[in-house]
């Protein structure tokens, strides 16, 4: 790609905070503890079906809603349409003819513009509201479903367009199944003006109306023409976006290498493409807008041309003139929306299929349909176990393992050769391909997935904290814990005597990702909230392999007591970690080719041998 140079931003902000700002007029939810509601509907599960019809149960279970702001806006209509013909009577009665007061009209007119006011406030206010809450259950029945699938969905997609997903596909959604039909109801305006119009005075109502076809026809050009563009809009803000959240989530990684000014270029690049696709939907707006103002105009100059020779000719009235005038003008912004509801409708039905596609991957892991629930032992089995990764790469290829109730048992192997997917499966994170993983002698398929997750607990190789207090991170897996489990499970882990030293204890809130502790006080977070579930089976997927080496025997010497009771594997990549094994089990290329404790192995198994020499540190 040609780097063409990028212009630099022309200006800053005014420089000084304390420039006085203007604070919010509204509050916040006053109770962020109250009550989530379920979603109303689902969406209709038949892929085959149209994408409307799929929507149709959301609609429907805000139908009372929906209907009572479409009706509103119809009387809103009414109401409306009512006016310009009380000007026409009342300039043709009260100044031409001197026949009437005129002091009635204007109340009358006054007294129906207020009502209209309101009525369109309560509209609007019922139509919002029913977009929000069908977008609310969308997006929940998104989310949830997402929160079901599993490891390998999340291998195959990226996460930036999940995000974008959730928000700008479920916000298209949401307005053209909302707006949709108020528009639709406001273009029936044009058919209730139309007959008053009519019945005041037909032919001039075909004059008044010339002009109406144009304007639809424009309109549904001009969308058109902006259509690509805003699609283009779309998926460069998006692009935007992922460079954003990509270099602040790797800003460490830039900072390390120098690379600012060049991730700096990236986002200019990315934002000069957003400007570009913005200023051609302006050109094209540009191009039409004027066309499209001033269409209406000509149609009042017809009105008072033929309207104004009719008058002379004592076939019109002059109220007549001064209210299809109004007609006119009260008319064209349904017939240029209907080039919009096209525009929304076709992005609407982009983003439900792309919504759709989430709901309908199937979630894969599921719970049996006949559970099975054996006495915890903590006996783990694996037998014949075959599995590839979504993308194809195998990652075990026929493992045998037994570790038995009370054993710690250290794999260790060459990197890749599938350490940490024997824990991603005996959790049942993927489903084995052929062979069997079992706990307690029964399949990990046949348990109700969160006892699995209760028996089997993981501290992966990288722990991811929230941005929450340390003890709810650590009582993150069982959140009616007391602080003195937290802290019991924290002493475990070797965490108590960091976290009794910050300021807030354990109600410090830690950083975004846990940025604000060290790599293996993360660890050690990490290990408390696994030991907290008290998992007869634990897994620590190199879990201290971020700690010094004074640290990790701390942690060694709070784990001999805890492994003490339970059945432990470790993937270990040192040999303060091995040493806390009872048996050392060798994988290569996703089997198990040799066990025995550390010492038969060095002493027998020349592989073992060179595994020790280029994986292992001291
Ligand atoms: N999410 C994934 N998608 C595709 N392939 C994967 C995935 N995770 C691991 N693999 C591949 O599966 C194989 C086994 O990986 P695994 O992570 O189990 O190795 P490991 O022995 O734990 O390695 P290390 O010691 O480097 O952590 C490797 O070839 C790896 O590239």
């Amino acid at each position: 790609m040609s780097a063409t140079p990028r212009r630099a931003p022309k200006a800053g902000i005014h420089p000084d905070p304390t420039a006085p700002r203007r604070t919010s007029r509204a509050g916040i939810h006053p109770d962020p503890t109250a009550p989530r509601r379920a979603p109303r509907a689902g969406i209709h599960p038949d892929p085959t079906k149209s994408w409307l019809r799929r929507a149709w149960p959301l609609v429907r279970a805000h139908r009372a809603l929906l209907i009572t702001s479409l009706t509103l806006s119809f009387v809103g209509l009414i109401v409306q349409v009512q006016i310009p013909d009380l000007v026409r009577i009342g300039i043709d009665r009260a100044l031409v003819d001197r026949a009437d007061g005129l002091e009635k009209y204007v109340w009358l007119i006054a007294g129906l513009a207020i009502a209209q006011g309101v009525i369109n406030f309560l509209a609007r206010l019922y139509l919002l509201r029913t977009a929000y809450e069908m977008e609310y259950d969308l997006r929940n029945l998104v989310f949830t479903h997402l929160m079901r699938m599993s490891y390998g969905f999340y291998d195959r997609v990226q996460s930036g367009e999940l995000i974008s997903r959730a928000t700008s596909d479920i916000r298209a959604v949401q307005m053209y199944l909302a707006f949709g039909p108020s528009i639709l109801v406001q273009c029936t305006i044009a058919g209730i003006a139309f007959a008053l119009m009519v019945s005041i005075n037909a032919p001039l109502a075909v004059v008044a109306m010339l002009t109406m076809p144009v304007i639809a026809v424009l309109g549904v050009r001009m969308r058109k023409a902006i259509f690509p563009v805003s699609w283009l809009i779309q998926a460069r803000l998006a692009g935007v976006a992922t460079v954003v959240d990509e270099n602040i989530q790797g800003v460490r990684i830039v900072k390390a290498f120098a690379a600012e000014k060049r991730q700096i270029d990236t986002l200019a690049r990315a934002a000069d493409g957003v400007r570009w696709a913005y200023t051609t939907d302006a050109r094209i707006r540009s191009r039409w807008m004027p066309v499209m103002d001033n269409l209406p105009r000509l149609g009042l100059a017809l009105v008072l041309l033929v309207g104004g020779l009719m008058v002379l000719d004592g076939h019109a009235t002059v109220g007549t003139i001064v209210a299809f005038n109004s007609y006119v003008l009260m008319l064209q912004p349904p017939f240029r929306m209907l080039g919009m509801i096209i525009m929304m409708g076709q992005r609407a039905a982009a983003s439900a299929q792309r919504i759709y596609d989430i709901l309908d991957t199937p979630t894969e892991l599921n719970d049996p349909a006949e559970p099975v629930v054996p006495q915890p032992r903590g006996d783990v089995l694996f037998a014949g176990v075959r599995f590839a990764y979504p993308d194809g790469t195998l990652g075990l290829d026929g493992l045998d393992l037994h570790v038995r109730p009370g054993e710690t048992v250290a794999l260790v192997g060459a990197t890749g050769s599938g350490k940490s997917t024997v824990a991603r499966l005996a959790a049942r994170f993927y489903d084995a391909d052929a062979g069997r993983v079992l706990i307690d002698g029964a399949d990990v398929r046949d348990y109700p997935l969160a006892t699995l997750r209760d028996r089997v607990g993981i501290v992966p190789d990288e722990p991811f904290l929230f941005s929450i207090s340390l003890h709810d991170n650590i009582a993150f897996g069982h959140p009616a814990a007391t602080r003195e489990q937290v802290i019991a499970a924290a002493v475990a882990a070797g965490a108590d005597g960091f976290i009794g030293e910050l300021p807030e204890g354990y109600d410090t809130v830690v950083g975004e990702r846990g940025y604000t502790l060290s790599g293996g006080q993360r660890q050690r977070v990490a290990i408390a909230r696994a030991l907290l579930v008290n998992p007869p089976v634990l897994i620590l997927d190199d879990a201290t392999s971020a700690v010094d080496v004074r640290v990790e025997h701390e942690i060694h010497e709070a784990l001999r007591d805890l492994m003490r009771d339970r059945t432990t594997i470790v993937v270990a990549h040192r040999l303060a970690t091995i040493g806390l094994a009872d048996r050392v089990v060798l994988i290569e290329n996703g089997q198990a080719v040799a066990t025995g404790t550390h010492t038969e192995l060095l002493a027998t198994e020349p592989r073992y041998g060179r595994v020790l020499a280029t994986e292992v540190h001291a």
